[in-house]
């Protein structure tokens, strides 16, 4: 038998994760944080958004799954617009973790915890329970589901606020600061479960160490706009674009002397 030729146009992939078109903001005091942002974020990709204080990361973020709403521009997660008839259906595609775990935990236990986003979108029984466990042992917290959670450490907590997060099943999982206050084992040990997660990452860190240990590409927001994006190491390796965005390495610390994480 012959063999067939396919021709034609390739079936399109699957949307971009995040897929940001011109998105300016202006708070509603007048002041202008973003301006004209492009940005482009595919599905497994894991991503570090750098920039000075005041750069506009936090602005970006908080369009992304739509605790702000654009002033101009779209934003679209897994090819759904964010916009209000679409926002349960975007709060359950974007996850976000915030700096300070206290913000996520409100529960007497870490299973109700971690239980609540689901079972607010309707998740019930085993299915439930299923839900919360793979979520825990996913950050190795499945021993601490009955404890209150002001009862853990401060690394343990941010954990259990991942574990919410994964407990959607999110497309994205946005992190801000994710090592802040973490002794270096909690650290290292943050950085092997979100290497193990698949989805996309996008993580908001003035740690540039962290960075490029954790993410093949950074993206440098500056005064509102995109100042570079490119490979993690290229970027911290450019001294004057560093200097120039404000940006620091730790004394000593060669970003040439780290292996760049791949995929
Ligand atoms: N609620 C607000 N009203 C007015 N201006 C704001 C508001 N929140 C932030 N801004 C301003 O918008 C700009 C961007 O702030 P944003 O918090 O997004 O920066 P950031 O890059 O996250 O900074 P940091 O690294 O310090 O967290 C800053 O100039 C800030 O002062």
């Amino acid at each position: 038998m012959d063999p067939v030729t396919v021709s034609g146009p390739m079936p399109p992939g699957p949307p971009a994760s995040l897929d940001v078109r011109g998105l300016a903001y202006a708070y509603p005091d007048g002041h202008q944080a973003l301006f004209g942002i492009d940005l482009t974020v595919d599905r497994g990709e894991r991503v570090a958004l750098l920039g000075p204080n005041g750069a506009g990361k936090t602005t970006l973020v908080l369009h992304l799954n739509g605790i702000l709403a654009a002033g101009a521009g779209t934003v679209h997660v897994a090819g759904l617009p964010v916009d209000a008839e679409n926002m349960a259906e975007v709060r359950r595609r974007v996850g976000i973790v915030f700096q300070d775990p206290d913000d996520q935990l409100f529960m007497p236990t870490v299973r109700e915890d971690v239980a609540f986003g689901p079972a607010a979108a309707g998740l019930r029984g085993a299915q439930l329970r299923a839900r919360v466990d793979t979520a825990l042992d996913r950050v190795g917290m499945g021993s601490f589901a009955d404890r209150p959670p002001h009862h853990l450490s401060f690394g343990q907590r941010r954990r259990v606020a991942v574990a919410t997060v994964l407990a959607m099943e999110p497309e994205v999982l946005v992190l801000d600061e994710p090592s802040s206050n973490l002794d270096p084992a909690s650290r290292r040990e943050l950085a092997d479960i979100l290497r193990s997660l698949d989805v996309t990452v996008l993580m908001v860190t003035h740690d540039l160490p962290y960075a490029l240990e954790l993410c093949p590409r950074s993206v440098v927001l500056s005064g509102g706009v995109i100042a570079a994006d490119g490979r993690t190491q290229d970027l911290l390796c450019d001294s004057e674009l560093m200097g120039r965005h404000r940006l620091e390495l730790p004394f000593g610390f060669d970003p040439r002397s780290v292996a760049a994480p791949v995929g």
